[in-house]
């Protein structure tokens, strides 16, 4: 699959281990995102920090295998390689216990992170890593440089305020929220709207962002791309879990979207890759191009 071309694109933040009640599985959502953006073809270097334990010496290891670039990620001697402890429901919605201090807190930015974020397309960036001021701050410094700055919302209680969120999105060229978190944060901001859509809207307005997406579960999702709306109303998959269906789509629209297809071809795309990460365990399944493109040609719901 190639249809990232030469899209070169840095993510920033965190790189852990899930840990599921029998197995643990790398993740964190900026890697997620990342893995997937190099599965379709784009140039993806990795801006975090391991400790100097097995946990991140594998961590490192298992992302070089997949082809991304890792010597962007630091290790630390002081703070261990970060943990979160997954709980699914029956529906296989997650719940996530993350530790602290993890040495993803403690980002600090080596040359090559800087000077590949400056040769950069795009820049992808969540809110939980913005939970301790290390690497809030080297994240802040990566934000002054003229690249496309995806903001992937991402939140994790209680990791999180309405104040840090803000500034994350005034510097952003594009946000993605699920429904939830877009209705949690257009509330804190006294929207008076109900719909998704109007609070799209409501939040365009507001902090100045163009374009944006909101994906709504199994009922697929809303993208805002130069003024006008587009959706798909999902795809039907048996759901194994949730874990990383989000960070694979945003990966997937954000390609298509700054490669050649159209914000449709690109959100249908999107919600397709989605819904089969969401089908298989873990927040990083292979997916061949074939299954996308047999879902995309199904009926939407
Ligand atoms: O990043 C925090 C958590 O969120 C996920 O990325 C899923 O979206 C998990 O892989 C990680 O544990």
């Amino acid at each position: 699959m190639n249809n990232g071309k030469n899209l070169k694109a840095v993510a920033y933040g965190e790189v852990l281990w899930d840990v599921f009640a029998n197995e643990k599985k790398i993740g964190g959502a900026p890697l997620n995102v990342a893995l997937r953006m190099k599965t379709l073809g784009c140039e993806v270097a990795m801006i975090s920090c391991v400790g100097n334990d097995e946990d991140g010496r594998a961590i490192k290891e298992q992302v070089k295998q997949l082809g991304l670039e890792t010597d962007t990620i630091v290790v630390s001697e002081d703070f261990p390689t970060g943990l979160v402890n997954v709980t699914l429901n029956e529906r296989g919605s997650a719940t996530y216990e993350i530790s602290y201090p993890s040495a993803w807190d403690k980002i600090e930015l080596n040359e090559l992170a800087k000077a590949t974020v400056k040769a950069a397309d795009v820049l992808i960036y969540g809110s939980l890593v913005c939970r301790d001021d290390v690497s809030r701050k080297a994240l802040e410094e990566l934000l002054q440089n003229d690249v496309y700055k995806v903001f992937d919302v991402n939140l994790r209680k209680p990791h999180y305020t309405y104040e840090i969120l803000n500034q994350l999105m005034l510097s952003a060229d594009f946000v993605k929220f699920n429904d939830e978190e877009l209705l949690e944060i257009t509330a804190t901001m006294n929207s008076p709207f109900t719909s998704l859509e109007d609070n799209m809207r409501f939040i365009a307005e507001k902090n100045k962002v163009r374009a944006m997406c909101v994906t709504k579960g199994k009922h697929g999702a809303l993208l805002m791309w130069e003024g006008e709306l587009y959706q798909n109303g999902g795809y039907p998959v048996k759901v194994s879990d949730t874990v990383g269906a989000g960070d694979s789509f945003l990966a997937a629209l954000i390609t298509s979207l700054l490669t050649d297809k159209t914000p449709q071809e690109a959100i249908d795309f999107a919600c397709a890759v989605g819904a089969l990460v969401a089908e298989s365990p873990g927040a990083n399944p292979e997916i061949s191009h074939s299954r996308i493109e047999n879902l995309v040609g199904k009926v939407k719901i």
